[in-house]
């Protein structure tokens, strides 16, 4: 080999989509440059107009453009692939530099930046004269005295050239971006710029000030340069998002675009990735900015860090178990079987379950209860007490989210106990009564051999605290005593001895709907020390009843919290409709902070999202039916080289309740003849094309084109059920109203590129319709 190949990520995003006979072209060409870049064969040669690209010659039409990185350690000359063009679009204005704030080379092709804007800066792009005989369609220069008008005024009007250069806006492109006067000629220009330009104009042009955006966007993506970085490709190169070019490159761009998220982290990502904390750290974003690859990265960083051993010292934890198996099967692709087997891939039930089988005699395991079957129970310990003053519901909400929520083990605790957000007081009587009936309840439960799952969860989490307790003064009483044997220890038993913390690290996925017990139960899993807690999540997307303050909890992020705001899944369309639902109302931070979706932003374009009203459910299906063909027709539509994508699992129909999506099932199957799957808590099953699910059973997930049905106002919020705390216990009542607009709000957020919201009669007032 004398020459090192690497791709630049745009061109090997923009290999993805070309014809098949191009990638085989691209492969050998690569093979042929590594080992004789000077070939006749490739013609390589610099362009005139930046000395730093060369072009070289894949076949007859298509042109490697190619920028030179110095030479590596041992010598061997590194060259960077930064575009793969039709020779027609070879032009002498093509340049690379390095970017003053990320130093990460980036290369500016003006050829995609619109002829309008080209031409009100009056810029004339000169084909490469190694490629004239293509027939080529130069811009034409405005004459001398008839600049094109400018009809309206520019659109980036809060910001001036110094402002651009400052945020890390490319400089072939500054005085283009000031002429821009038009929506498309941004997102035109958007399209084909470097990275952070790209973030940078799109949080400008949607309306960000300069200072959000140095703050949202520009500050999280600057690294500290040295002197004379804008001349040292070779060190550029170090800080550039790139794939080594291989033998396996064939393979590589044969997985396509599926692969990104393993190889390319947004340096905001990588930096999380990458720090190592003191203590447990936070971070948050909107959907789809990335969590969970974060998540998965972070543990697959952690496994390759850990001493040579057997066991499982990591713990990759989230709500569902659905969600379990997908992190699973993404971890899979992203480590290697030596290090998989290190880590412990759980939900949070299961974990408590295994907790609780490890501390119970066999045959004294309490099975578990759903919580409306324990609801029924509680009703009828009010009636056979004949109690009034509360409802079932009012006490099962403070039961499980002061009692068992703040692990109350006493009536004592009960009196002194804060009761924040419950809404409705209660002095000390009304508590005595309280927890008088909750024993009751309790104990009709416990005659059963019943629990709920809170209920499990919070003996989970005592169990787990007093074996943290255990281990902890056992190490206090060796440090006291020198770090000798502790052979006077009071508890000396073989199993004391070898008692240690489960885990070394643990990582949380939707972190926002665990409950206060969970938070408890990890914090005694995990030995207190660096990178300890790792915690993803978004309080927008929090659908449960779980409030938790983790300072509380034993959990401190204060300094450790960072957030995302680039969203990778939805498109701008949708993203802003998705915040509308959410507008007005607040959102913690998982601390006693808020959180907001500010700087949130996406940097694809698609379909406005489509608001359908209908006659009645009948009508709503069938048009459903209707958008659904018409799908299945678009993404079945074969690609230039003859490829057909399979529909199966890239669509989804999304409801508010089970019933809905049993009807919507059964009659997309019966009466249009539309194969569906039904979300589980195990996957879809059924094997049809079309998902189909409640709004909870789509947490995390994503699809191509999402269509929400029955967003009716009734049904979205659930009147029925939550009217009556509009006047016996307000908050509740708020409570409720928010946990519907965020199931919303994720559903909405589920989509890739195609959102559909339908109803029939009044539609919820979360729509802004
Ligand atoms: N650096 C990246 N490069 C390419 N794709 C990415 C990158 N980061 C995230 N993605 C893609 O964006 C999508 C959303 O990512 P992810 O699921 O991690 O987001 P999230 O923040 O956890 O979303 P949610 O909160 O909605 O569950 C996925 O398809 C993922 O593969």
């Amino acid at each position: 080999m004398t020459a090192r190949l690497s791709l630049y990520q745009k061109a090997e995003n923009e290999l993805y989509k070309m014809d098949s006979s191009v990638k085989t072209k691209f492969y050998d060409f690569c093979h042929q440059f590594r080992l004789n870049p000077d070939h006749p064969s490739l013609d390589l040669k610099p362009l005139k107009g930046d000395g730093r690209i060369h072009r070289a010659k894949i076949d007859r039409s298509y042109r490697a453009l190619l920028a030179r990185a110095g030479s590596g350690a041992d010598g061997v000359q590194q060259w960077l692939i930064v575009a793969v063009r039709h020779r027609k679009d070879v032009y002498e204005e093509l340049s690379v530099a390095i970017n003053r704030i990320t130093g990460e080379i980036e290369f500016v092709d003006l050829g995609v930046v619109g002829q309008s804007v080209l031409q009100r800066a009056g810029l004339q792009l000169t084909p490469s004269p190694d490629e004239q005989d293509a027939p080529v369609a130069p811009t034409p220069a405005p004459a001398e005295n008839e600049q094109p008008a400018v009809t309206t005024e520019p659109l980036l009007l809060g910001c001036d050239a110094e402002d651009l250069r400052r945020l890390g806006v490319a400089d072939a492109l500054i005085d283009l971006a000031l002429t821009v006067t038009a929506e498309e000629e941004l997102d035109q220009l958007i399209a084909g710029a470097p990275r952070l330009t790209a973030e940078v104009l799109t949080g400008l042009g949607s309306g960000m000030t300069v200072d959000e955006v140095e703050r949202e966007i520009t500050q999280p993506a600057s690294t500290e340069l040295e002197p004379g970085f804008e001349n040292d490709m070779s060190a550029a190169l170090t800080r550039t998002a790139v794939t080594t070019v291989d033998d396996d490159i064939r393979n590589v761009l044969a997985e396509g675009d599926f692969r990104a998220w393993k190889v390319y982290l947004h340096p905001t990502q990588r930096k999380i990735v990458e720090r190592n904390y003191s203590k447990p750290a936070r971070v948050s974003g909107g959907p789809g900015t990335g969590k969970t690859i974060i998540a998965l990265h972070r543990v697959a960083r952690l496994a390759a860090a850990l001493p040579p051993g057997h066991g499982k010292p990591i713990l990759l934890t989230t709500y569902t178990k659905n969600l379990t198996a997908d992190l699973r099967s993404r971890l899979t692709s992203l480590v290697d079987p030596a290090l998989l087997s290190r880590i412990d891939i759980k939900h949070i039930d299961q974990l408590a379950q295994g907790v609780l089988t490890e501390n119970t005699a066999p045959g004294a395991q309490r099975s578990l209860i759903s919580d409306d079957r324990a609801l029924d129970i509680l009703r009828e310990v009010l009636f056979e007490h004949d109690e009034q003053r509360w409802d079932a519901e009012f006490l099962f909400d403070e039961w499980e989210q002061i009692v068992l929520g703040q692990s109350l083990a006493t009536r004592q605790d009960y009196f002194k106990v804060r009761r924040a957000g419950m809404g409705r007081a209660l002095n000390r009587p009304e508590r005595a009564a309280i927890w008088k009936l909750l024993d009751q309840f309790t104990l009709r439960l416990n005659g059963l051999g019943r629990e709920t799952w809170a209920q499990a969860a919070e003996r989970a989490a005592r169990y787990e605290m007093e074996r943290a307790r255990k281990i902890r003064t056992r190490a206090e009483h060796k440090e006291a005593i020198g770090g000798g044997d502790l052979i006077h220890f009071d508890d000396n038993s073989s199993a004391m001895r070898y008692l240690r913390h489960r885990y070394r690290h643990i990582v949380v996925d939707e972190a926002q709907d665990l409950s206060p017990a969970h938070w408890k139960m990890l914090r005694a899993m995990v030995a207190p020390g660096p990178n300890d807690l790792f915690i993803a999540g978004d309080t927008h997307q929090r659908i449960y009843d779980r409030q938790v303050t983790l300072s509380t909890v034993g959990i401190n992020i204060r300094g450790r919290s960072s957030k995302l705001t680039l969203s990778y899944r939805t498109t701008r369309e949708i993203l802003h409709q998705a915040a509308k639902i959410v507008h007005g109302a607040t959102y913690d931070d998982l601390d006693d902070g808020t959180d907001t979706l500010d700087g949130y932003h996406s940097l694809l374009h698609g379909p406005s999202p489509q608001y359908v009203a209908c006659a009645d459910w009948t009508d709503e299906i069938t048009r459903l039916a209707e958008a659904l063909k018409q799908w299945r027709a678009e993404i079945t539509r074969p690609t230039e080289d003859g490829t057909v994508r399979d529909p199966n699992g890239a669509m989804a129909v999304c409801v508010a309740d089970g019933d809905m999506a049993g009807r919507v099932a059964a009659d997309l199957e019966t009466k249009h003849g539309i194969t569906t799957a039904t979300l589980t808590k195990d996957g879809p099953q059924g094997g049809g094309e079309v998902h189909i699910g409640t709004m909870h059973r789509f947490k995390g997930l994503e699809y191509q084109k999402i269509a929400i049905v029955g967003v009716c106002d009734g049904i979205l919020p659930r009147n029925a059920l939550i009217e009556k705390y509009k006047t016996t216990d307000p908050k509740r009542y708020e409570r409720e109203l928010k946990k519907s607009r965020n199931q919303l709000f994720v559903a909405i957020t589920r989509a890739r590129d195609a959102l559909r919201i339908s109803w029939h009669g009044r539609p919820s007032p979360f729509l802004p319709v």
